[in-house]
């Protein structure tokens, strides 16, 4: 689950100008009345002041904010990726600097020290989520019930380390082998449906979609559907749908007041929530209410259910709602496969040079019709490397962390509820790191014929809040990616529209066509 996280849509800038106005009003007579007090307050009593800056907090520095919006003005022109203002804000600021994101108390970090400060060293004092009215929408009221938006808690520990096992699975394990086997069945269906339009213009991400929640729901739950049946159909496009969302951020995040203005989208955000979860309770959870003797390694759903029903041992049980939620949050996972898929397949497409190198590899590591499986990718590089540069000029942001008490950062005091963002698209994009940062090379992933992940280079985070699908995310890509450029060669469409935006994993809707024509 990656997210969020642009704040303005140009509804938003309208509404906030006016707010601005006001707030600035507010703040010209608020600066006259400190001025009079300061005035007051120099005349009266220079001792204590001076007693005072011994103990005065080391606040980071910051831009000035306004009352009602504090500094979300700073941010109005980088409506598309608001990582673009933060960058520009820390070449004024500093590598961590304040901000006020309406009220809410905010941190942005943009060098490596202070990454590892936040997710590593002081993980524990940094591991809260924000609590955006959205995000609780989207779990019924309640974000503490998603592995991804809640705070840490005993329960999160519980999930994680259930999850854990299947979604980070090891090497030659029996999971590796059953994730193996659903992708090689499941590549076979989405290639029979890509073979249909073979040479005209299809819009990728959806049949790709299908398959990839296909795969999740075969390796989780031992459940699949038919590409036809309309429930499995509308229940992909509603987990895209809320992944869009949750990729966008929106105005009520941190104004929640304007909350009334926005009600239409917050009621259809929550409609679509409820239609998937009740997809998942009919279709995967009731036929398991009568299960007495779940294998607790047999799959997500079964070792779930195994800590719901057996729980010597556990310091938290699951109930069936936390086993819905994990589920759904879970299986959300999959729509960052057919966003992360049509990405790679653009920029492929657009540097024919990259393509002839992956087709290279795969004639010579796989062959034209030997089955792609996972264990293909560790003699891969090139793949690889295509793959993680894609992610890297992607730039998706870390999920926000949030203090979840006083402590201090890079030498600066933070206030409990103070909102961190991990800025990672300065880091992905400095030239300190990258030679060229803004040109697509995936050769700068490999090193003396391997592929090499430099440490400053982190796409799923790192730490007790880092992401759990980053293993089967890259498994999922690998074979998808593989099999394609196996049987295909990928152009676009002359005028067609290739929109990739950055700061976000989605692309827009099904996003765009590309033409997929045999290669033999
Ligand atoms: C390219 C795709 C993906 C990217 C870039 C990505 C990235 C991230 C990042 C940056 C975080 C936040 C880490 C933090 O707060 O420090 C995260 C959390 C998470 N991700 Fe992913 N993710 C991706 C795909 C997936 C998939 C496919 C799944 C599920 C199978 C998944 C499941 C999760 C979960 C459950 C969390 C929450 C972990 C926690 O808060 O304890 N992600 N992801």
């Amino acid at each position: 689950m990656e997210a969020v996280f642009s704040v303005f849509s140009p509804t938003t800038v309208v509404l906030l100008s006016c707010v601005v106005a006001m707030a600035a009003f507010h703040y010209s007579l608020g600066k006259k009345l400190k001025n009079r007090l300061q005035h007051l307050s120099k005349s009266s009593d220079v001792g204590s002041q001076q007693k005072d800056l011994t103990s005065v907090p080391r606040v980071a520095p910051g831009p000035k904010p306004l009352p009602i919006i504090g500094n979300l003005h700073h941010l109005a022109k980088f409506e598309d990726n608001p990582y673009v203002g933060f960058t520009e804000l820390a070449q004024e600021y500093g590598s961590v600097y304040s901000l006020k994101m309406g009220t809410t108390p905010a941190l942005v970090v943009s060098s490596s020290e202070g990454f590892k400060e936040v997710l590593i060293s002081k993980g524990a004092k940094f591991d809260g989520r924000p609590d955006f009215h959205r995000w609780n929408l989207y779990f019924d009221g309640d974000r503490q019930q998603s592995l991804a938006l809640c705070d840490w808690s005993d329960l999160q520990k519980t999930r994680r380390s259930i999850i854990r096992s299947f979604l980070l699975m090891k090497s030659h394990s029996s999971n590796h082998e059953s994730l193996d086997k659903a992708l090689m069945t499941e590549m076979e269906s989405l290639m029979a449906e890509l073979n249909k339009n073979a040479g005209s213009p299809v819009m990728a991400k959806v049949p790709i979609q299908w398959c990839a929640m296909n795969v999740f729901l075969q390796y989780m739950c031992d459940l699949k559907f038919d590409y036809s049946e309309a429930k499995f159909r509308k229940v992909v496009n509603e987990f895209d749908l809320i992944f869009e969302d949750i990729n966008n951020g929106h105005p009520t995040d941190f104004l929640p007041w304007l909350s009334p203005l926005f009600g239409r989208h917050l009621k259809n955000v929550k409609g679509l929530a409820n239609n998937i979860r009740s997809f998942i309770l009919k279709e995967i959870i009731e036929p398991q209410m009568n299960a007495t003797n779940p294998d607790k390694t047999k799959n997500v759903l079964e070792g779930l259910l195994s800590n719901h029903l057996n729980t010597d041992g556990q310091e938290v049980s699951m109930d069936w709602s936390n086993m819905l939620f994990a589920l759904e949050d879970l299986l959300g996972g999959s729509s960052a496969i057919g966003n992360v898929m049509l990405r790679i397949l653009a920029m492929v497409s657009q540097n024919p040079d990259v393509q002839k190198k992956l087709q290279a590899e795969v004639d010579e590591v796989v062959g034209s019709d030997t089955p792609v499986s996972i264990d293909h990718r560790s003699y891969m590089p090139f793949t690889e490397a295509t793959i993680t540069e894609v992610l890297r000029l992607t730039s998706s942001p870390i999920v926000p962390h949030v203090a979840n008490e006083s402590t201090s950062l890079a030498g600066f005091d933070v206030q409990k509820g103070t909102v961190v963002f991990l800025n990672n698209y300065a880091l992905n994009m400095s030239t300190e790191f990258w030679d060229e940062p803004e040109s697509f090379k995936p050769e700068r992933f490999i090193k003396n014929g391997q592929f090499s992940r430099p440490a400053h280079f982190l796409p799923f985070s790192t730490g007790k809040r880092a992401c759990v699908g980053s293993k089967i995310l890259m498994h999922v890509c690998f074979v998808t990616l593989v099999n394609i450029v196996q049987k295909f060669s990928i152009s676009v469409p002359t005028n067609e529209d290739i929109c990739l935006p950055v700061g976000k994993l989605a692309v827009i809707g099904d996003g765009f066509n590309l033409v997929l024509n045999h290669r033999r």
